[in-house]
């Protein structure tokens, strides 16, 4: 998990191992005048033919879209992102219901990830030594917790393309969602017209899903809205070409090195993403991390000890969040639950909007530090389940 993103600072320079944070936190210490390299152990991603059908993207929110406005790249987000001002949900039978998230301006951004990796990337990007080794020979002279657990759904992800006269398959400004209780499926709009689709399933599930016939009868039962726009041929297509991967969620601690190194987004946590929060929370890494230099005045010493002690509590609560969405989703959320849970809450911030914020709306559409907004939901899930 080390070899996605670490930061070290090596004489006066900043050497960056690249991920999607890494790019991020080069723009803000270039910004601070440091001399930034950034290392990247794959190939240069700027180079890469973008496969059709493969655009893996991410829902942006506010924690995300202001750590890019903080070193002026907002703009590139705007240009590249595709506003989601609403879920839509899918029932069984195909009917649709939007329910927006929020007062006007509280939206998602569908964001390609790769669009997004290139433009941030302004260091050159160099072939990785043997600076691994160095990481690694370090963190184990540490008292280095570390933990993570894999979870029995799988994911898969399917391109549902534009239709033949070249629009989007499905209302564009949304977040769509299909909750099946133990197994649920979202789409998210791309620039180039098409949804990338992503199904959650449990792995034993999907190991039964071995022929066409199988696939077919799954999704007539399941998800036959989707199935008519995707037509038999292309879910057969990209259904048995597309791997299905794994999820898991990693915790570690303490984050830094002495004033030598530190890691930070995808190198330092991963959590499951069933609040879309990986990329928002690694985003943020950087910008707290850029508070904390700022503070400390680039004494890394003091700076990385402090965003070791504070970032990790709100990381690991967003950890536990992501997990306990997971579960909440998989067990009691069918669409008929979803909507009525999804509309009361929205009532309720319309009636109290100041003390009740629905868990969602604070997660995505405010900066209070992760854990705060732990501490202040609890009350209001047991509010709300009084009341459900
Ligand atoms: C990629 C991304 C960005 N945000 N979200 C997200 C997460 C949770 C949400 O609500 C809690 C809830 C949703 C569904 C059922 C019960 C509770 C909402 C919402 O309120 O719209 C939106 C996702 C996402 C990621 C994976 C799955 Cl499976 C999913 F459904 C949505």
């Amino acid at each position: 998990k080390l070899q996605q993103l670490c930061l070290s600072m090596w004489e006066d320079d900043i050497l960056i191992e690249e991920a999607w944070a890494g790019a991020l936190i080069a723009v803000y210490l270039a910004k601070r005048g440091f001399k930034v390299d950034v290392f990247e152990a794959r190939k240069d991603p700027r180079k890469e033919v973008a496969q059709r059908g493969r655009s893996v993207n991410l829902a942006l929110s506010v924690r995300g879209i202001e750590s890019l406005r903080a070193v002026g790249a907002e703009g590139l987000v705007t240009a590249l992102g595709i506003p989601m001002h609403a879920r839509m949900i899918h029932s069984h039978s195909g009917n649709t219901t939007p329910i927006p998230y929020g007062k006007k301006g509280q939206h998602l951004l569908s964001v390609e990830r790769q669009k997004l990796n290139n433009d941030l990337l302004t260091a050159k990007l160099q072939e990785l030594s043997g600076y691994k080794s160095y990481l690694y020979n370090n963190m184990k002279h540490l008292r280095f917790d570390f933990s993570q657990e894999y979870i029995p759904h799988g994911y898969k992800e399917l391109c549902l393309a534009p239709t033949k006269n070249g629009e989007f398959a499905m209302a564009v400004n949304y977040l769509h969602i299909w909750p099946r209780q133990t197994f649920m499926m979202i789409a998210l709009p791309n620039q180039d017209k098409s949804f990338t689709c992503t199904l959650f399933l449990p792995f034993d599930q999907f190991d039964k899903l071995k022929t066409k016939e199988d696939v077919l009868t799954f999704f007539k039962a399941e998800f036959p809205d989707f199935l008519n726009l995707m037509g038999e041929e292309k879910l057969l297509e990209e259904f048995f070409r597309n791997p299905t991967g794994p999820m898991v969620s990693i915790k570690c601690k303490p984050y830094h090195v002495s004033d030598k190194l530190v890691i930070i987004g995808d190198a330092a946590h991963a959590m499951v993403p069933f609040y879309g929060q990986g990329t928002n929370c690694a985003f943020e890494d950087c910008l707290v991390l850029n508070g904390i230099l700022e503070k400390h005045n680039n004494d890394f010493g003091s700076a990385l000890q402090e965003y070791s002690r504070t970032r990790n509590k709100d990381v690991e609560s967003m950890c536990d969040l992501a997990m306990y969405n997971y579960i909440e989703m998989r067990s009691l959320v069918t669409s008929p639950v979803f909507l009525m849970k999804k509309k009361l809450f929205n009532f309720l911030h319309w009636l109290m909007p100041k003390t009740f914020i629905p868990l969602y709306t604070m997660v995505s559409f405010s900066q209070i530090p992760y854990k705060t907004v732990i501490d202040r939901s609890e009350w209001q899930e047991k509010y709300g389940e009084v009341i459900l």
